[in-house]
């Protein structure tokens, strides 16, 4: 487009020795406080995100893979912003929009009267929700649906909805978390269209899942997180083949052979990549 830069290679965001600790107080319960010594709450920390550092230039669409747990969801909520690090900082060239956050729809409103609640929430103005209106509906792509109260619909057609209105604002930065999972196969085609476009915004685009095969077709890098660690950063094809024979190995039962994969692809990783 006349008058554009591009802007491809420049960093969009870093990650610099991020940690995220939750601390949650279990064991009281209101009734224990009657027996004497059982009362006393005890807290328990869980390190869900462990030192992790990365550089994401414009254009990359980078794929979070790992096993439950693993802390995907975690960084992806420290990248958005949502969630404060326990150590450590992001740094972000443009506010990222995360799917789900961003978009707080409400279920007794409509899909069509949600599109507008969302799009004014990500900062549109009423003109530009209304010139936005008719490619959110397509690509929610949710027909005669749309006139009904969102609380009616399945979870996949709220992922589409939240989807297509995350769109809505053309983000720089867009954060996914698993909601292609929840479509259908022509919404999968659709949404993988709309990336395509927001790659070509050069935005910068982060994926979770746990499938390695969509992060493989859909990602051009990939970074594995196990137990909050940064396990692998790469080209996503070769991080995706890894990753799925290391799950493969642990569901056959063979731990000692897992353990060995996940630090020969550490000990691989940081030979390559630093
Ligand atoms: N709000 C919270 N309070 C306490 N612990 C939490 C909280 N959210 C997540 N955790 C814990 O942090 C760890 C990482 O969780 P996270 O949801 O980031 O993993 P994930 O890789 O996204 O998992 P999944 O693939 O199952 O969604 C887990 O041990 C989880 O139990």
């Amino acid at each position: 487009m006349a008058g554009t830069e591009d802007h491809r290679g420049e960093t969009s965001i870093l990650v610099d020795s991020v940690s995220l600790t939750y601390t949650s107080t279990s064991g009281s319960s209101p009734l224990s406080r009657f027996r004497p010594g059982q009362g006393r709450a005890r807290r328990t920390q869980v390190h869900a995100v462990r030192d992790v550092s990365f550089s994401v230039t414009r254009g990359e669409f980078v794929g979070l893979v790992g096993r439950n747990g693993s802390g995907k969801s975690s960084l992806l909520r420290v990248i958005a912003g949502v969630e404060p690090a326990t150590s450590g900082t992001v740094y972000a060239r443009s506010t990222p929009t995360l799917i789900g956050v961003s978009a707080a729809l409400i279920g007794e409103m409509t899909g069509s009267e949600n599109i507008t609640l969302g799009c004014l929430a990500m900062g549109l103005s009423p003109a530009e929700v209304e010139r936005a209106r008719p490619a959110v509906e397509e690509l929610a792509g949710l027909g005669a649906a749309i006139e009904r109260p969102m609380k009616t619909y399945s979870s996949g057609m709220g992922a589409r909805l939240r989807f297509a209105i995350s769109r809505a604002s053309h983000p720089e930065i867009l954060l996914i978390d698993e909601a292609l999972s929840t479509g259908d196969a022509s919404f999968a085609d659709r949404s993988r269209r709309a990336m395509d476009e927001a790659l070509e915004d050069a935005g910068t685009i982060f994926l979770v899942s746990h499938a390695a095969q969509t992060i493989e077709e859909l990602c051009t890098r990939a970074i594995w997180l196990e137990q909050g660690r940064l396990v692998m950063d790469g080209p996503a094809e070769e991080v995706a083949r890894q990753y799925r024979w290391f799950a493969h190995v642990l569901a056959e039962g063979d731990e000692e052979k897992a353990l060995g994969l996940l630090n020969d692809a550490h000990a691989e990783n940081r030979r390559q990549y630093g």
